[in-house]
């Protein structure tokens, strides 16, 4: 039995309408939003503009109001302040009858720039406009909100980066249990894959987030408003939604108030939204202006409460322009079609950002030779999505092929995809009525390519490309009309005149005509007047404020006509008109009048008409979009020698494999992989051998796989993975922020609750976070689990060495190593991989190239090989020795267990002390401590030994 709870009665969390960013209001912000408490304090006092101004900032009170005043747009008081301060312009001060407030303003031809500062400092900004013209107000000229700028809703070209971008929306849903449990998409797939053991770990309980209270459905919906893209799904996992947000990296999630952010460990701004946008049949009605049958759209309630808020928050940052027509197409899609991926993956991968923060060595920079903004943006969501059904991958990687065969008609599809302009951006300025005559323009141009690369692809013979061809509509009629109706070279401003071809409207080329002629005869009137009054120096003018006029200087004036009246002095001439030229005059500004309103009248007509075709245009977008990807895809295979990948259900075996990324940089020795086997492979060797490259190029290769791309191998043999998980040990991913222990072990339980027989894991020293003991005894449990459990494709780097044992003890498992070269005491990393476990770290080889002072590395020498006389560590010890130059810290490392044993013929403190110092001496991470620690716990043990003997 399965029941929802109104939600409304089911408040989990308390949120304010204020700005909230990770949930937590910055300090300051509360001061700049919402109406000044100095004006509403005495509200009956203020003057009509400032009343205004006031109910406006109540109407937007979660955003920084600029209020329009002539050719700026003012704040006042507290928000006066904030602008002042973030924007770094003057605080002047305002004075009417009622009071003097603080008042800053910016110009309104150059507000997108303070407007984009004030977006990265975290505010929404509401923007109230004059919306009547100021010379026929009577009273207060009328102002309304026409716009609110929020980071997830910004559709100004300035302020977009050519991504996606995304505002999300997250609801939830409890569902009261009795015999069943769950009912959200995927919820069976999660009990289906419960299981208790011994150890207490569920294996996959509640996905990738974790074992969480039973009975809720999380759902979350995403729109990018510069393009009408509109997706939702939903899970009783918040783990799988979590991961989704994670994928998407909206720059702005809107909250149900049941939902709390830290559920979600979100990282962007928070927007609580009207929780009446929440009510179920609100957002039913909503979500039905857009899609008739919501149901039939989506799955659940809460997918339509998500849906409908968002879609109602999206319009109120649109503010007069209501509905979107542009959000045409409202989709579902089920997250597990999908190859899982989360955050930790996407940046310890280096997908989409590096983790040093440089931007050219991630795998999107690698694969970005697009064409276009339509297929860059389709890049990064192939990208961030792969694929699970094998079908599709495969006809991705067809169409691919092909066009790795055929460069010639690759290269010039690409000529001709350089040559499209963001369509997707400009249908939907045209759907809002912002698009000018030059959007149509470009639009055209858009167009003009379409035949000539149905013309190209005539001949595709793959399925993919042949559809992606046939679905080229080149909306004839829309091309046609903006080639009749536009100009080529339009101005930028609609109401500039200039728009519209000659010969498209009569009647617009009638009121051209006649102010034509009317300026023609104004042209000629100087040569006829000059002439019928003998006055040589006579002249016509104009100017804006008197308009036309005749003049004659001083000298002349007896000789000016009767018909001539006066119409301005000047110190040396005298200006008239005549009735004629009146009414030549009146004639040329009538109609030049009119002509302007007529073009604009046909302008908008034109837009409108175009609009109706939006969901046309949109779909040409989507498939100019794929061709691009594909014919990038295949760029990128051929210039870097890539393979098609083959699948199977054999598991991994690579020929030649390469990182994508680090090939690129440096001389990039390929290496092998062998999973089929033996799935769990323990990677083993020096620092700086190599390991982390080469298990990321594994996953990076089964990433590139799924998204429909060739792969950097000589051969790739893969299965389908449902899911690539990475953990790194604590202190490779400072960079994250994240160094503790905590947040390694809390990845790797991920790792055990999400991942299946299907997954791919790369363990990347998981345990080092801790002691030695610990670590090391975390390690082979977190291995025994994966392999005895879960039976994932898992590559575990570790320093552990006892860990290889396992591959004796277990089926399944394998060891390799990379090896390192040491001549002349010199060692030089070889970074291939062979089968075996490594038998020496060369941790003191790594410290000596970092850098470490000469005396440090070799007592540290000294310590691993425990060789030195008088060293208090093998005073006991006749049976070390030396290990004639190989300087093993393993092979010393096992000695050291063998033949120091601290308890022998020594009293018990002294046995305990030796203990400790043999414990500390073992963790101690020489590569990774730097020349003054090392010397200052070198010092510490010594002192300890000291003051024992004394
Ligand atoms: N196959 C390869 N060909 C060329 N260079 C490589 C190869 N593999 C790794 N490298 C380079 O070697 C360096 C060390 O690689 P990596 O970080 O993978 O080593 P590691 O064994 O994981 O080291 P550590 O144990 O210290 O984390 C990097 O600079 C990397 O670019």
């Amino acid at each position: 039995m399965v029941r929802t709870v109104n939600p409304g009665t089911k408040a989990f969390t308390e949120v304010t309408r204020k700005s909230l960013y990770n949930g937590v209001p910055r300090a300051g912000m509360d001061a700049a939003l919402g109406p000044p408490e100095g004006m509403t304090a005495s509200r009956e006092d203020l003057t009509p503009m400032m009343t205004q101004y006031v109910e406006l900032c109540e109407a937007y009170d979660d955003a920084l109001l600029l209020f329009q005043m002539g050719d700026f747009y003012e704040a006042f008081c507290g928000a006066a302040e904030t602008i002042a301060r973030e924007l770094e312009i003057t605080l002047t001060q305002r004075e009417d009858s009622t009071g003097t407030y603080p008042m800053a303003g910016i110009p309104i031809d150059n507000a997108v720039t303070y407007v984009e500062t004030l977006l990265d400092a975290d505010y929404r900004i509401a923007i109230a406009e004059q919306v009547e013209d100021a010379d026929e107000a009577t009273g207060v000229v009328d102002r309304a909100v026409t716009r609110v700028v929020t980071p997830g809703t910004v559709v100004e070209d300035e302020l977009l980066a050519p991504g996606n971008n995304y505002v999300a929306c997250l609801a939830g849903e409890m569902i009261e249990t009795s015999e069943e449990h769950g009912t959200g998409p995927g919820a069976t797939t999660d009990e289906a894959a419960t299981t208790e053991t011994d150890g207490g770990i569920s294996a996959k309980a509640g996905g990738s987030g974790g074992v969480e209270p039973s009975g809720t459905t999380y759902a979350v919906a995403f729109v990018d408003v510069s393009t009408g893209e509109f997706r939702a799904t939903s899970d009783d996992s918040r783990g799988t939604i979590r991961d989704e947000l994670d994928r998407l990296g909206p720059a702005e999630v809107v909250l149900a108030p049941e939902v709390s952010c830290g559920d979600f460990d979100i990282d962007c701004m928070v927007t609580p939204y009207d929780e009446t946008a929440f009510d179920t049949e609100t957002a039913r009605e909503r979500v039905a202006s857009y899609a008739p049958q919501p149901e039939a759209v989506f799955e659940c309630e809460s997918e339509i409460r998500a849906a409908g808020a968002l879609l109602a928050y999206a319009e109120h940052t649109q503010a007069a322009n209501g509905e979107l027509g542009h959000v045409t197409r409202l989709t579902r899609y089920d997250p597990r079609e999908r190859m899982g991926l989360d955050a930790t993956a996407l940046r310890s991968l280096d997908v989409f950002e590096n983790r040093a923060g440089d931007d050219d060595h991630t795998l999107v920079a690698v694969l970005d030779e697009t064409a276009c903004a339509l297929g860059r943006r389709e890049l990064d969501r192939w990208l961030r999505r792969p694929l699970l059904d094998q079908a599709t991958i495969e006809a991705r990687l067809d169409a691919v092929e092909e066009l790795t065969r055929e460069s010639l008609v690759r290269e010039e599809v690409r000529e001709l995809l350089r040559g499209v302009y963001d369509i997707e951006r400009l249908v939907a300025r045209v759907s809002r009525n912002r698009a000018n005559a030059r959007d149509l323009r470009a639009l055209k141009t858009t167009l003009d390519v379409v035949p000539r690369l149905r013309e190209e692809l005539s001949d595709a013979e793959s399925d993919l490309l042949a559809e992606c061809r046939d679905g080229l509509d080149g909306l004839d009629d829309v091309r046609g009309l903006i080639g009749r109706a536009i100009q080529a070279e339009p101005p930028a401003e609609i109401t500039e005149g200039g728009v519209i071809v000659q010969g498209f409207d009569d009647d617009l080329d009638d009121l051209r005509a006649t102010a034509r002629e009317g300026r023609e005869w104004v042209a000629n009137l100087e040569e006829r007047e000059r002439e019928r009054t003998g006055i040589d120096s006579l002249s016509v003018g104009h100017t804006e404020v008197h308009g036309y006029y005749i003049e004659v200087t001083n000298a002349n004036l007896d000789a000016v006509p009767d018909e001539y009246t006066r119409r301005q002095t000047l110190k040396n001439s005298e200006r008239f008109y005549t009735p004629e030229l009146e009414r030549h005059e009146d004639e040329i500004l009538g109609a030049a009048e009119r002509a302007d309103s007529r073009e604009h009248q046909l302008f908008t007509d034109i837009r409108s008409e175009i609009a109706a075709e939006t969901d046309r245009v949109q779909r040409l977008a989507d498939h100019l979009a794929s061709l691009d990807v594909l014919c990038t895809l295949a760029h990128v295979a051929v210039e870097n020698d890539y393979a098609r990948p083959e699948f199977g259900n054999d598991g991994i075996a690579i020929r030649d494999g390469r990182h994508p990324v680090v090939e690129r940089h440096a001389e990039f020795v390929p290496n092998d992989a062998d999973l089929c086997e033996e799935p769990f492979a323990i990677v083993t060797g020096p620092n700086m051998a190599g390991k982390s490259t080469y298990m990321r190029q594994i996953a990076l290769i089964a990433i590139l796989a799924q998204m429909g791309s060739f792969v950097p191998a000589q051969e790739a043999h893969l299965p389908v993975v449902d899911r690539v998980f990475t953990r790194v040990g604590a202190s490779d991913d400072i960079a994250g922020g994240q160094s503790t222990f905590m947040r390694e072990m809390a990845e790797v339980t991920d790792v055990l609750h999400g991942a299946t027989a299907e997954s791919l894991v790369l363990l990347d020293e998981v345990g080092r976070g801790t002691s030695t003991t610990d670590g090391e005894a975390i390690a082979r449990a977190v291995t025994e689990f994966i392999h005895d459990e879960i039976g994932a494709t898992t590559l575990f780097a570790t320093h552990y060495h006892d860990l290889t044992e396992l591959a004796e003890e277990r089926d399944g498992v394998q060891t390799l190593q990379f090896a390192a070269d040491r001549t002349d005491g010199e060692v030089t990393f070889l970074h291939t991989v062979a089968e075996g476990a490594a038998s020496a770290s060369y941790g003191v080889d790594v410290a000596r190239m970092a850098g470490v002072p000469e005396p440090v590395v070799e007592r540290s020498r000294e310590l691993v090989s425990g060789t030195v006389d008088q060293d208090p560590l093998s005073e006991d010890d006749g049976k070390g020795g030396h290990d004639d130059g190989d300087h093993s810290g393993e092979a010393a490392d096992r000695n050291d267990r063998r033949d120091i044993d601290p308890t022998a013929e020594t009293d018990p403190d002294e046995a305990a002390i030796r203990a400790e110092i043999v414990t500390e001496l073992r963790s101690l991470r020489i590569a990774e401590t730097t020349p003054v620690e090392a010397l200052v716990r070198l010092d510490g043990l010594k002192r300890r030994l000291d003051d024992e003997n004394h």
